[in-house]
């Protein structure tokens, strides 16, 4: 492409005994949500007092204890909601709260005002440290950068000590533009910083490292917080903080590594809000983790809430695609994703039938899905959707899960043809309640006895039956009453499969009762019937097993004649169990 020649590849890190890569993540670090001043800050509309409210409050619920609340010199309405904050005395005692101000005197002096009266905060200071700042906004040395750190942390310390007397004061410095800074100068400035700030027991310093701009590999990035955590000076008395931005799209490769390179505590928004491209998603590094078993100490067991809310502050709408929390993310619309899901669905209740444990307590192994859709407060309903993508899986899902019959796989395969086929005649997406309409005109009985009278015996019925089987009395009963229903006809039942649980009506939601609001349980039969290589499925639901099976074939029976356009013999496959 033209112009490449114009950016300057990125140079290594010189840590051939570099450790990360062996290391895993088994802890949760510290978190800090920056929602409401990285994210407020690069909004178009910034939020108002109470979208930030919201925020706060969404924050607090999910667990955040640490929250940055703002910069409160850079508005009146910063301020404002830091004192609202404050004053209203809406801080939980378990949350230190944040303030940002940059390396400037006059900055200093206001934003600790703004504290005053907090039982507990956080002095957050920058100044900007990489060569081009360096060189083309401030106009200074490395010597000049290093001492504006250091004048704003004695400004501030002086400060606080006069003005912040019943607050506890903790200290946050961040080198802007770390990632594009000699790992040399970050170390100078931090090390002059902490001589001043004097770290010991019970006064810890927080060390945040920014890419404030993404320009390199994680790998890159990990190996410079390596390099830091082993060169830093009063190591134990530091907390090595990261603040991942977005810019090459690896926000939260780059916080994963850099957890592994020894970072402690991590700084970004909740779905990667913020300047540019964003900071590093919170959601998606919480929710990464307890996909591997780590509890990520954060509460995400309502995402679909969190997302509203967060789209309500930010009105910035969040991705259908975006990790964990978008509206498309626990849903395939293809064939062989729907068949493994609906597989890895059959599979875990068996087991849980087995070990007689509640599904939601077994190991997670459902294909597709990194995460149960139920822990983060999402259903099972959308997790299959069917267009002319979809095979019989799908829509064996559908069935299943908004309509309560679990269907053998031969009608699976029967109905998938005539879903596909209307997929392709009209395109687009074919809800539950239309795949329902669906079967029930194809594979129910809707004429009246007469419509069989065409029928020459003798048929024999393959039936499957779904529901309440066990409930209907001995089988032997059972075959009695079939017999004497279906007799007359010479069908022969010889065989029942079941194909699932029993259907109650009571545990269906209103749209899953395909037939209405019947709240018995009710037996499902599907009869199939071939008559030389044409084959014909029926359904009949009744209370009655007799009935319900005596409607099914009738079904099938009705449509193969109707179909092969012929009154000659139907013969009906008996299929061994
Ligand atoms: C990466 C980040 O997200 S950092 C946070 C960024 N957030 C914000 O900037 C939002 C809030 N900011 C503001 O409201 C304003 O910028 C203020 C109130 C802080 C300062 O306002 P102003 O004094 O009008 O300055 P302005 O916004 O034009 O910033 C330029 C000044 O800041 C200085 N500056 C810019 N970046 C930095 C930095 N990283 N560290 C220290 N000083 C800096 C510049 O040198 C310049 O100073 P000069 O006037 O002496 O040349
Ligand atoms: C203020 C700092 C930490 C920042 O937001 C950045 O560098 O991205
Ligand atoms: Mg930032």
């Amino acid at each position: 492409m033209k112009g490449v020649e114009r950016y300057a590849g990125f140079t290594p890190i010189d840590l051939v005994d570099r450790t990360w890569p062996g290391n895993r993540i088994r802890t949760a670090p510290r978190w800090l949500s920056t929602d409401l001043r990285d994210g407020n800050q690069s909004l178009a509309n910034p939020m108002t007092p109470e979208r930030k409210l919201m925020m706060f409050e969404l924050l607090v619920d999910m667990g955040f204890t640490e929250i940055e609340v703002g910069f409160p010199v850079a508005s009146r309405s910063d301020h404002d909601f830091v004192r609202m904050l404050i004053e209203q005395d809406r801080i939980p005692d378990d949350v230190r709260i944040t303030v940002l101000t940059q390396a400037r005197e006059e900055l200093i002096e206001q934003t600790i005002d703004c504290l005053k009266g907090a039982p507990r905060a956080m002095i957050h200071i920058y100044n900007a440290t990489s060569p081009v700042f360096r060189e083309v906004v401030f106009g200074m040395d490395r010597n000049g950068c290093k001492d504006m750190a250091v004048r704003a942390t004695r400004v501030m310390m002086d400060g606080a000590e006069r003005r912040l007397r019943g607050t506890d004061v903790a200290f946050q410095y961040s080198p802007e533009l770390f990632n594009e800074t000699e790992l040399d100068f970050s170390l100078e400035v931090c090390e002059a910083v902490m001589d001043v700030w004097q770290p010991g027991e019970g006064r810890g310093i927080i060390l945040n490292f920014p890419t404030t701009v993404e320009r390199s590999l994680p790998n890159v990035f990990a190996d410079q917080i390596e390099w830091l955590g082993r060169n830093l000076s009063r190591r134990e008395h530091v907390c090595l903080s990261v603040h991942p931005h977005n810019d090459r799209g690896t926000g939260v490769a780059s916080a994963e590594l850099a957890l592994l390179a020894g970072a402690e505590r991590v700084e970004g928004c909740l779905f990667g809000n913020g300047e540019r491209a964003g900071n590093v998603c919170l959601v998606t590094l919480g929710m990464n983790m307890y996909s591997h078993g780590v509890d990520p100490g954060l509460d995400f067991s309502d995402i679909s809430a969190i997302r509203r809310t967060v789209e309500i502050c930010n009105e910035v709408p969040v991705h259908p695609r975006h990790p964990y929390g978008g509206d498309l993310v626990y849903t395939a619309f293809s064939g062989s994703h729907q068949d493994a899901i609906k597989k890895g669905f059959d599979e875990l209740e068996r087991q849980a039938l087995t070990r007689d444990l509640p599904a939601g307590e077994l190991p997670w192994r459902v294909p597709y899905l990194p995460v149960d859709p139920k822990d983060v407060g999402r259903t099972y309903e959308a997790v299959v959707r069917v267009n002319s993508q979809s095979g019989k899986g799908g829509v064996a899902y559908v069935m299943s899960a908004w309509h309560g019959m679990n269907l053998p796989r031969g009608l699976q395969a029967d109905l998938a043809a005539k879903v596909q086929a209307h997929a392709d005649a009209m395109g687009g997406e074919l809800s539950p309640s239309l795949i329902g309409t669906l079967f029930v005109q194809e594979y129910l009985y809707h004429g009246d006895a007469s419509e069989a009278a065409g029928w020459h015996t003798p048929i024999t019925a393959s039936l499957y039956v779904d529901g309440a089987f066990d409930h209907c009395g001995p089988r032997a009963d059972t075959f009695r009453t079939l017999g004497a229903l279906l007799g007359p006809w010479g069908i022969q039942v010889r065989v029942v499969h079941r194909t699932g649980r029993s259907l109650d009506h009571e545990e269906l939601e209103p749209h899953q009762r395909l037939l209405g609001g019947c709240s018995r349980e009710e037996t499902v039969i599907y009869a199939e019937c071939a008559l030389g290589d044409e084959v014909a499925w029926g359904v009949g639901i009744d209370a009655d097993i007799a009935t319900a099976a005596f409607l099914a074939v009738r079904a099938a029976g009705t449509r193969l004649v109707r179909e092969t356009h012929t009154s000659r013999a139907v013969s009906v496959a008996a299929v061994g169990h």
